[in-house]
């Protein structure tokens, strides 16, 4: 847990005039959307593996393990790797009834879309409070989410227009960007934002995404722990981590 201070440039033990760009994950760092995600992925995959008679259960360990964080079709063939499942590729346009990566992943889409319209989206408090505040202290703000949900979760929760780049997985997709746990969207945010990498923070609160951090060299990378563990946040890239980013204001 971080001392607040709040005097000077400095808030929550962050000298915020080392860095002149914020580089903000969506899903669990912005909004609670993580937790939607976890869920609407539990419910496809115990439905798929029940298919299968030598399969345990989906957990959250897989969550943590091999989806937080990362883009949807990398996640699907990470869960399946590890359970030694084979599954063709298939291709992102292919219906959620496929028995395919890519099926499986829109399978949980669906699910996904439907919380979305039903429930609406929410917004962490303390992280309006410090997109506002660093806003305001000039930093340049991104939003980096491997989410091809993330204009629309953005929307939902009324925070698009805080973002003036947006980097998400349909932007991945169509400029060709490895997603994270490789740093080429935290990357990308930087170069359209105008900012060295030494210059930016990234936020975080996805092992997939410290790592991204750490690999792309930035300025300092903020774990925020909303399940995936202090330690594994620390030990994956993070610099300092927090529980909440109310923290830091
Ligand atoms: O399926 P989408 O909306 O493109 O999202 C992909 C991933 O986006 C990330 O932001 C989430 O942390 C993951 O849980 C999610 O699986």
């Amino acid at each position: 847990m971080l001392r607040r201070r709040r005097s000077g440039r400095t808030l929550g033990g962050v000298n915020w005039s080392d860095f002149d760009a914020a580089l903000f994950d969506l899903d669990g760092v912005i909004t609670p959307t993580a937790v939607v995600h976890m869920h609407a992925w539990e419910r496809m995959f115990n439905d798929f593996l029940a298919g299968y008679d030598d399969q345990s259960p989906y957990t959250d360990d897989d969550y943590f393990t091999y989806l937080d964080g990362k883009p949807r079709y990398d996640g699907v063939q990470s869960v399946l790797e590890s359970r030694g499942i084979h599954l063709p590729y298939g291709d992102p346009s292919d219906d959620p009834s496929a028995t395919t990566v890519c099926g499986l992943g829109n399978r949980k889409n669906d699910a996904f879309e439907k919380v979305l319209a039903s429930e609406g989206v929410e917004v962490y408090p303390g992280s309006k409070l410090l997109v506002d505040q660093l806003a305001a202290r000039g930093l340049a703000l991104a939003v980096v989410s491997s989410s091809r949900n993330a204009r629309n979760v953005l929307e939902a929760a009324g925070m698009l227009d805080s973002f003036p780049v947006i980097v998400d997985g349909n932007v991945a997709d169509a400029e060709d960007l490895l997603g994270k746990p490789r740093p080429d969207t935290f990357l990308d945010a930087a170069a359209k934002l105008g900012v060295p990498k030494e210059r930016a923070v990234v936020l975080e609160d996805a092992v997939s995404g410290v790592q991204a951090g750490r690999a792309g060299g930035f300025g300092l990378v903020i774990g925020v722990d909303r399940g995936a563990g202090r330690e594994a946040l620390l030990e994956n890239g993070a610099d300092i981590v927090v529980e909440d980013l109310e923290e830091l204001t």
